[in-house]
């Protein structure tokens, strides 16, 4: 079997894999992979910039298919189908599927495989780039993705406008783990405390490298992602610049990171910029910057002044217990009691001008 292809499809794909070859035989996918001393298989060069190692083991893509709890009602949505491994047993399983895949080549091959198994009809391809493509509606993700998209992808996922039910996604080992640390653990991150936020992560299993064509240098897990049914009532883009403050130096404690000069600096503008952007909005409709309102919840004023502006940043952790404690060992309840507590005191994270969605995850 070649890349994962069963033989009775086999020579009517040749011939479209020799005709692929031929067509590209002077263009720059061949002299790139010929110049880094890469080899066609079977006529068709894998690019290592898109991700390209095929999962080849039936008994591992089943068992993708059946953690993922694919109902015959559903409709999945795979990343990246390549020649179609998982898609042929997605197609068996779901209602139909629609397949995001950036490289033209490999669209012509699934296209073709997909009709010799008379799976036309449900199947729908996306020729894109999964980044820069807006979803139709679907109700599970089930894909192995190229690694070098796994944290913008995931944001797009779990940040996005769409609502399923959960995402199997075939992963690098350690992004897996980073995606899977919890509040306490030593590697608890700005990854999984931005996930985990909005979603619930599981482990499914551990993938070696030998079971791809070519073998990528690392190992994969699976894991399971389930978007919360209740999401926290926060401020998203808000909350990714908190986080990333927080989780910006290692093992800092909340006390020494928010004393530093540069950060009180970055925070002070910012703050000024956000108090101006939310005049109007849910935070405050009435404040003016400069101005204390003493009410609860309405303590929205910017002092102009570093100093004071430190003072008021670093006591709101000293009053409220923070100052001595880790980011790493807050549960996200804490964290978000701690920006809301922030935000009343006209301390602001983001200017709401800049977008830091969906591509703001961490790699
Ligand atoms: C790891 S391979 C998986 C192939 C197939 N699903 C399998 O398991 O054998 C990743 C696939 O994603 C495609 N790809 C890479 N970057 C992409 C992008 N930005 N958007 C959509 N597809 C992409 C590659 O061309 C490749 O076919």
């Amino acid at each position: 079997m070649i890349l994962g292809l069963k033989n009775q499809t086999l020579g009517k794909i040749k011939s479209t894999r020799f005709l692929l070859f031929r067509r590209n035989s002077h263009s720059r996918v061949r002299r790139d992979a010929e110049a880094e001393g890469r080899k066609p298989r079977d006529g068709l060069f894998l690019h290592k910039s898109k991700g390209q190692h095929l999962l080849t083991n039936t008994r591992i893509l089943d068992a993708i298919v059946r953690s993922s709890d694919v109902r015959p009602t559903d409709t999945v949505l795979e990343i990246g189908p390549g020649t179609g491994n998982l898609t042929m047993k997605l197609l068996e399983a779901a209602h139909d599927v629609v397949a995001v895949e950036i490289d033209k080549r490999m669209v012509e091959i699934l296209r073709r495989r997909v009709s010799d198994h008379g799976f036309e009809d449900k199947l729908t391809i996306i020729q894109k780039d999964v980044l820069k493509t807006d979803f139709p509606e679907f109700d599970l993700v089930v894909a192995n993705i190229p690694y070098n998209i796994s944290s913008p992808l995931v944001a797009k996922l779990v940040y996005g406008s769409n609502t399923f039910r959960s995402a199997t996604l075939l992963l690098q080992k350690e992004f897996s783990r980073r995606l899977l640390a919890n509040p306490g653990d030593s590697d608890f991150n700005r990854l999984a405390v931005n996930v985990k936020l909005v979603a619930d992560v599981d482990f499914v299993m551990n993938v070696s490298k030998r079971e791809f064509v070519p073998p990528p240098k690392v190992d994969s897990s699976v894991v399971r992602i389930r978007p919360k049914e209740v999401k926290p009532g926060v401020d998203v883009q808000e909350w990714l610049a908190f986080t990333r403050t927080c989780f910006g130096k290692k093992n800092k404690t909340l006390g020494s990171m928010f004393r530093q000069k540069k950060k009180v600096m970055e925070l002070l503008s910012l703050s000024k910029a956000g108090v101006m952007n939310r005049k109007g909005s849910h935070f405050d409709s009435d404040a003016e910057e400069d101005e204390v309102e003493d009410g609860e919840n309405h303590f929205l004023c910017v002092d102009s002044d570093a100093s004071m502006f430190k003072e008021r940043l670093v006591g709101v952790l000293i009053s409220n217990g923070f100052e001595e404690k880790r980011p790493s060992k807050l549960a996200h309840g804490e964290l978000l009691h701690l920006l809301s507590l922030f935000n009343q005191a006209g301390i602001f994270f983001h200017d709401h001008i800049t977008s830091s969605l969906p591509m703001d995850l961490p790699e």
